[in-house]
């Protein structure tokens, strides 16, 4: 796994229950169970600590090593501890501690050092006063467990332990070469906190660099709005909103002054333009929101679906024009709510018929619904939340172009998925606490932003 998804976890686990104490308890019993079965009982323990939650398990792990001599260190000062959960495992286990003049003697009197100074949430190279601490560790020849992962990995200048009691799985590039022997247990994180999307889901999402250029940040076009209006310009606004550079809306010249004239931030064309325009320039394309069903619209959808080779998602009344055959092969996903999933694969729509579809075709499903089922075919996850309003016109354009930003930015397309489904049932939850049942789809729509940077 690597380190977005570990604070993935912890972060969804957190919305669900609260706070992670109770992960960070069986972190420390699981640090404590691994060195006092290994090591003698009255082993002199060190136990340096950080300002984290990877200290916070250090401290808990004290509460569980009565049959060693455990000193805990404190490389700044308890009230230094940055998390709720790290003051709390400090707070309630009331252990004496040392600060960093009592270093030296401590290092020196220890067997074993556990090192609890920095976890996943590392960010670069170990500053000062950390870097001078973690090279006293690494020389001082004594035993080094590393708790989670070794402080400072994966930068240079890391804890060198002969021992990492890594918590939920083996994080990218650990080895034997950089954590010693490692030590995998599982804290317990729940089958819910792993299967349901959440804002922990959004740290996948790339924040645009300063130097980004147009385009770095993802381009879509959407085949969309034939015969209504609304829906291009709903799923055009939702995909924008997401921080894409450039949404482009191929529609009718029926249709194209409206949308042309709603935002001038879209740029807008008509479908005969896709004949001469480059549809490849798209990271991705959604089709079918507000198409309409003339026959000659799916001829449309069939050339451009095999003339692009990036990412399609497909909604709405592409399901009804096209068969998944069109689309095997691709990558792409398809957003049907059950009616359009029973029209456009033929079976009923249950979350059985989305895998085995799914698997079928190649294509990823999201079955939409109180809580949308997403399945590659191999894999299944789920978003709840939302509310009754949820049933107004327009929920279904929004989160398709959510889903359509997201791809474009080339996130993993299932992760899109869940991120978009995640997005739009949290924008009518904000939306119901502000405005109660009352609200539109532009409430919601202004809201992804909201949601977006609440958690990023
Ligand atoms: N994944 C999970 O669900 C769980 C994680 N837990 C623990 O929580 C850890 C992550 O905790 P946190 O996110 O609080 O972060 P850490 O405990 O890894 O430490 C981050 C702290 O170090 C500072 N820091 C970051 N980079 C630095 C640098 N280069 N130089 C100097 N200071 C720097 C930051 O200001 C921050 O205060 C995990 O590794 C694990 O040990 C457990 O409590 C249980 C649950
Ligand atoms: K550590």
């Amino acid at each position: 796994m690597d380190y977005i998804e570990a604070k993935r976890d912890d972060l969804n686990y957190s919305k669900t229950y609260g706070d992670t104490y109770n992960l960070m308890i069986n972190a420390g019993r699981a640090v404590a169970k691994f060195v006092s079965s290994k090591f003698k009982q009255h082993s002199k323990v060190l136990i340096v600590c950080g300002t984290g939650n990877n200290a916070g398990d250090g401290i808990m792990a004290s509460s569980f090593l009565n049959c060693m001599d455990v000193k805990i260190q404190f490389i700044k000062e308890p009230f230094d501890l940055k998390t709720y959960e790290a003051r709390r495992a400090f707070n309630e286990n009331n252990q004496k501690y040392f600060t960093i003049e009592d270093l030296d003697k401590n290092i020196q009197e220890s067997e074993i050092i556990i090192d609890a100074i920095f976890g996943i949430g590392i960010n670069g190279s170990p500053r000062e006063p950390y870097s001078s601490v973690i090279s006293k560790i690494n020389s001082s020849g004594k035993i080094i467990v590393s708790v989670d992962v070794p402080s400072g990995f994966p930068y240079p200048g890391s804890v060198k332990p002969d021992y990492t009691v890594t918590f939920t799985g083996i994080k990218d590039g650990m080895t034997s070469e950089t954590c010693g022997e490692i030590i995998v247990s599982d804290i317990g994180i729940p089958e819910n906190v792993i299967k349901y999307s959440g804002p922990g889901d959004l740290l996948y999402l790339p924040k645009p660099l300063p130097d980004s250029h147009k385009g770095m940040n993802g381009r879509i076009a959407l085949i969309s709005g034939f015969t209504y209006s609304g829906s291009a310009i709903i799923a055009a606004r939702a995909a924008y909103n997401t921080g894409v550079d450039l949404v482009r809306v191929y529609t009718s010249q029926n249709n194209y002054n409206i949308i042309s004239s709603y935002s001038a931030g879209l740029i807008v064309r008509t479908f005969n333009d896709l004949d001469n325009d480059d549809i490849n320039q798209n990271d991705a394309i959604l089709i079918g929101p507000g198409l309409g069903l003339s026959p000659g619209y799916r001829d449309i959808l069939i050339n451009i679906i095999k003339k692009y080779n990036g990412i399609i998602i497909a909604d709405a009344d592409a399901l009804k024009l096209l068969s998944p055959g069109h689309l095997e092969g691709k990558k792409c996903a398809v957003t049907p709510h059950a009616g359009e999933f029973k029209m456009f694969y033929g079976v009923d729509a249950t979350e059985e018929n989305a895998v085995k579809m799914s698997k079928k075709y190649g294509i990823i499903t999201v079955l939409k619904g109180k809580v949308d089922i997403i399945t590659d075919g191999d894999n299944i996850f789920y978003t709840s939340g939302g509310n009754a309003r949820m049933t107004m016109g327009g929920t279904g354009d929004m989160l398709a172009g959510l889903i359509a930003g997201m791809a474009a930015k080339h996130i993993n397309l299932i992760r899109a998925c869940m991120i978009g489904t995640y997005i739009n049932k949290e924008a009518a939850r904000i939306c119901y606490d502000d405005l109660g049942y009352y609200y539109s789809i532009d409430d919601m729509i202004n809201k992804i932003p909201y949601v977006i940077n609440n958690k990023i």
